[in-house]
């Protein structure tokens, strides 16, 4: 399971986060790739940005070969991008697009070359209009990961599936994901929930009997709490949707948190069909007001912040990023 979700301020700027829920890490940090670094790519791409164009890139993953795998991450521009589990529907292309104008990604590589391409989700919908994602893996240690994304900047977000029928971009209006089913799906079943009210119910009148709400929050019952893609997508859409917009840069780095714990997985409560437990591994929050990566894990639950700022971004390969 993972949940990622997106929000403006009363400014208007974005904080984008996602939980990441698995089994076991894979050693990963916060990453930060500069504009300069000279990152292989798994196809040849002339319109890939060149350094003096290219953007900085931070966000959590692991570097293979000078490779930054992210699983999450944002750019200088203000635009984010999350990988998410979609095992069941994810179909790649097999191999690369041999059309003239094709622009062929390995899923490996997708959120990082959108990170560090692209400035707007404008830019990003027209780009993928020819671009095909490819089953390449990265090593023969790492196979490919079967994931579906939320991409997202000031004005909104999407999704981009690979399906039967070809790659799907989905516009986003409650700018969550989860994982299976589809978004399209996903999004109808909201239609389930409707009636469901932030507001303290009135009192009922049965005939003679009067019924009084026990307190606050009756107006989410029938809201499904388990720990399946449908139900987190459910919960993060109804809290994202109803939390009212924070101004500060710790009240909106709060709001991301307090959400995406709405739908965070406890140890004990998810087992995989091998009896491992899935977890909320760890929370993270880009800012796009102040290009900071937040981040926080399960066993270590505070906040510690990066701040692209505290950053030399001047050099030719990702790095680790410093904590404030
Ligand atoms: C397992 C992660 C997704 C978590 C998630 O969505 N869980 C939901 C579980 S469920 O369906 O609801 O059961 C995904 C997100 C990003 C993925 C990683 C990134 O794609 C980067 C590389 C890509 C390589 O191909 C495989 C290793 C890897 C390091 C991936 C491992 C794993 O698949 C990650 C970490």
């Amino acid at each position: 399971m993972c949940t990622g979700i997106r929000f403006t301020s009363t400014s208007g700027s974005m904080y984008f986060g996602r939980n990441l829920d698995w089994t076991q890490g894979y050693g990963e940090r916060v990453v930060v790739t500069p504009p300069a670094a000279e990152v292989p790519a798994a196809f040849e791409r002339p319109s890939d940005l060149d350094s003096a164009h290219a953007h900085t890139v931070i966000g959590m993953g692991i570097v293979a070969g000078g490779v930054p795998l992210y699983f999450d991450c944002g750019n200088d521009a203000g635009l984010a991008v999350a990988g998410l589990n979609f095992p069941q529907s994810a179909r790649y292309a097999a191999h690369a697009c041999s059309q003239p104008d094709a622009v062929n990604v390995a899923a490996y590589e997708f959120p990082f070359w959108i990170a560090r391409n692209f400035s707007s989700l404008d830019e990003v919908r027209r780009a993928l209009s020819k671009t095909t994602v490819v089953a390449k893996p990265v090593s023969s240690d790492l196979p490919v990961a079967n994931l579906h994304w939320i991409v997202a900047d000031a004005t909104g977000s999407i999704v981009v599936e690979c399906l039967e029928d070809g790659l799907k971009v989905w516009e986003n209006d409650v700018d969550v994901l989860t994982n299976e089913p589809d978004f399209g799906w996903q999004r109808t079943n909201l239609r389930n929930y409707l009636v469901l009210t932030d507001a303290e119910p009135a009192t009922a009148t049965w005939d003679k009997a009067q019924l009084a709400p026990f307190g606050s929050g009756m107006g989410m019952q029938g809201i499904p709490g388990d720990y399946s893609g449908p139900a987190r997508f459910v919960k993060a859409a109804f809290v994202n949707s109803h939390y009212p917009v924070q101004e500060s840069e710790a009240a909106n780095v709060s709001r991301l948190f307090r959400t995406l714990g709405a739908v965070a997985v406890p140890m004990g409560a998810a087992r995989m069909a091998d009896g491992s437990s899935e977890i909320t591994l760890y929370t993270s929050c880009f800012s796009a007001e102040t290009l900071t990566y937040y981040h926080a894990t399960y066993d270590e639950p505070g906040i510690r912040a990066y701040p692209l700022s505290a950053c030399d971004v001047s050099g030719s390969e990702p790095f680790f990023a410093p904590a404030a």
